[in-house]
């Protein structure tokens, strides 16, 4: 099985650096607490990195791009050939993520994991996997093996990553259709009915939302996915991209780099690789919560609690960027600001931090 392999390379977080965080958090001059889930992440990643002296400065966005067959059946409001548009313009730093990259100051990784198209400033043969998945209202997306191989690629971003010294990632993706295959995965792993899970993704008539339930719908049934083998489920109905997310979900937690959801379509990816391997889950953190609808439980069964809620759903990586400078703000109180002595403040009673809040 692909996911001993994987399982095999992952350890436990360093539960000796959380513990260091977390009394250091306690020492700071400021209300116990007061930074929230801002402190929780601190504390993961020092568990993540083995170190409770740890910068996030080197950030990077790994977006993958890949077209689904299934927008045959008009369940999109714009055709394919706009993901080869809009990955191109990753290059030139002409999409909404790259503005907000800028800002917070994240590189991009755009990676062609199965484009319909070739993008010569995107793509190169060794992670391009297959031109496109197959429609799957007719037919399976892809096979087994390249969903696997799609996850790989995922994985070997990382590696890659890990060797030029980033110290956390982003996913972000583009692919359009991509909220219809993320919708049928959800709802096949969730054991929900699609017309909960599925949303407008980036803008449909509500008849078209309801063509798009429609065809998740006869899909799963034809199809039937094993809700117990998410690469059966990714293979069914999924997407290249959300193959190639959970890879890098994966590849965080074998080379100990926190990895950050954005929105639907990455945080599915995130419950795929959750249900693949369980132990990764200690390597993900969320960043905001998208307004796409079914947002809300698939975070609540990855157990992830969003720093920002402000109704974005654009994909591409957006939200996970829009985080970083919130947590880089946590991280820099953790670490700049001066303890109770230093500011002379005195606590009636010392807590260890292990104390309820
Ligand atoms: C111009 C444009 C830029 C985008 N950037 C991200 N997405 C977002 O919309 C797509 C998913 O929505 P659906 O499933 O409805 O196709 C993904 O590519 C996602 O990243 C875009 C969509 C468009 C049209
Ligand atoms: O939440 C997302 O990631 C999203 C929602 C709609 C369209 N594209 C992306």
């Amino acid at each position: 099985m692909e996911e001993t392999r994987w399982k095999e390379k992952i350890k436990p977080l360093d539960e000796n650096a959380m513990e260091e965080a977390r009394a250091h958090w306690m020492t700071v001059g400021k209300p116990l607490f007061s930074l929230g889930s801002l402190e929780d992440a601190v504390i993961q990643i020092a568990g993540i990195k083995g170190t409770s002296d740890f910068e996030l400065r080197k950030r990077g966005l790994i977006i993958m791009c890949a077209d689904n067959g299934v927008v045959e059946e008009g369940v999109t409001q714009t055709g394919q050939e706009v993901t080869a548009i809009v990955a191109d313009n990753f290059t030139r730093g002409e999409t909404s993520v790259c503005i907000m990259a800028e800002e917070a100051k994240v590189d991009l990784f755009p990676v062609d994991v199965g484009m319909a198209t070739d993008v010569p400033s995107v793509t190169k043969k060794e992670y391009k996997v297959m031109y496109g998945t197959h429609n799957f209202a007719k037919e399976a997306a892809m096979t087994r093996e390249e969903a696997v191989e799609a996850i790989e690629v995922g994985i070997q971003m990382v590696k890659k990553c890990a060797e030029a010294g980033y110290e956390i990632l982003a996913t972000g993706e583009m692919g359009i259709g991509n909220t219809t295959t993320s919708s049928a995965v959800a709802s096949v792993l969730l054991g929900e009915d699609p017309k909960v899970m599925t949303g407008k993704g980036a803008g449909l008539t509500k008849k078209g939302l309801r063509k798009k339930v429609q065809v998740i719908r006869e899909a799963v049934e034809r199809m039937q996915p094993d809700k117990t083998d998410a690469i059966d489920v990714l293979s069914k109905v999924g997407g290249l991209d959300i193959a190639g997310l959970a890879g890098v979900y994966l590849g965080g937690a074998i080379y100990r780099i926190p990895v950050l959801i954005d929105g639907f379509i990455s945080a599915v990816a995130a419950l795929v690789a959750v249900r693949m391997v369980p132990e990764c889950a200690g390597y993900i953190l969320p960043s905001h919560l998208s307004d796409e609808p079914a947002s809300r439980k698939i975070l609540d069964a990855l157990e992830k609690k969003p720093f920002l809620t402000c109704g974005m759903c654009l994909g591409e990586g957006t939200g996970a960027v829009a985080a970083m400078p919130l947590l880089e703000m946590g991280l820099q109180v953790y670490r700049k600001m001066g303890t109770f002595d230093d500011i002379h403040v005195e606590q009636y009673e010392v807590l260890d931090g292990k104390e309820e809040r």
